[in-house]
């Protein structure tokens, strides 16, 4: 369970660089939850995301997993506890070390003893079983070097990795963000099937509408650094893109300030005429 307690973080305070990026902000993620998180450029979603994961200690507001203050977290229970995946494919695994490696490496992550790379025999079975789940052939390229794989190959790696250890929390950061649609469809139904599988506490940032309704148990919507609402399942079912695009729209009339990206316009546009959700 994840417990975010009024938590607030303003960058360069005083100075005319002054960005407030979480303005008061509380959630409660129960055990099995998968929240969806949308918002406008600049809402704070990310900054959410790097103060569970730790790397940005808020300026005041508490945030528990498990019932731990993630400060008080050693590196190694953090990397036990939260796994995160990355816009970018390049950040998940390291690029001249093969499959193999980069697997031995996730598995020992979140336990405080060294690292070691060696592989038995049933574990590299193991890997094949797990790699082949992700259906792109990797199962048959354990000695490959992770550099030469495509973005969409590296970030269901990616994915796989983080879910290794069943963290109590995973963090999705627009992860399918930077592939094409095929590869970022195929990432999805990964993270679908991996969520549901393992029942892994996931908060996943999308820009993608479509994916924020269909996917998960809740929906937030966040806007200048607060939580402006949030949908249960039911609600969740009974909205559309387009009930999401005109609260984008509403803040838009009061800013003044285009809410949203041009490429989630555009998607959002497809996803429309598509008649999809
Ligand atoms: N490390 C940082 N240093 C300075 N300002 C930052 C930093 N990280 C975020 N900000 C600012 O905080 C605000 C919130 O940024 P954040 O990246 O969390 O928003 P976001 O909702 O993820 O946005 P986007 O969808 O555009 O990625 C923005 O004004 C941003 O410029």
């Amino acid at each position: 369970m994840l417990t975010i307690n009024d938590v607030r973080k303003t960058f360069f305070a005083g100075t005319v660089n002054e960005r407030v990026a979480l303005d008061g902000v509380s959630l409660t993620v129960e055990p099995g939850d998968f929240v969806t998180v949308i918002g406008s450029n600049g809402a704070g979603k990310s900054t959410m995301l790097n103060t569970v994961s730790g790397t940005i200690i808020p300026d005041s507001g508490s945030i528990q997993v498990s019932g731990e203050p993630v400060t008080k977290l050693r590196e190694h229970q953090k990397a036990h506890w939260i796994s995160r995946v990355f816009q970018d494919p390049m950040k998940g695994s390291s690029p001249n070390l093969t499959i193999e490696q980069n697997m031995a490496i996730a598995s020992r992550r979140g336990k405080s003893r060294g690292l070691s790379m060696g592989v038995t025999r049933p574990r590299k079975q193991q890997f094949r079983d797990e790699l082949a789940k992700l259906e792109l052939g990797l199962e048959n390229r354990l000695g490959a070097k992770v550099g030469l794989l495509s973005g969409g190959q590296r970030q269901a790696l990616s994915l796989l990795m983080a879910t290794f250890s069943s963290p109590e929390i995973l963090l999705l950061d627009e992860h399918t963000a930077a592939l094409d649609p095929q590869r970022a469809k195929h990432v999805t139904e990964l993270t679908e099937r991996m969520v549901a599988e393992q029942k892994l506490t996931t908060i996943m940032v999308t820009h993608n509408m479509e994916q924020a309704l269909r996917l998960g148990n809740r929906l937030i919507m966040m806007h200048e650094g607060k939580i402006l609402f949030e949908l249960n399942q039911e609600q969740k079912a009974g909205s559309s893109v387009a009930d999401l695009l005109s609260e984008f729209q509403k803040l838009q009339t009061v800013s003044g300030e285009p809410t949203l990206d041009d490429a989630t316009l555009l998607e959002t546009v497809r996803v429309t005429e598509e008649g999809k959700p």
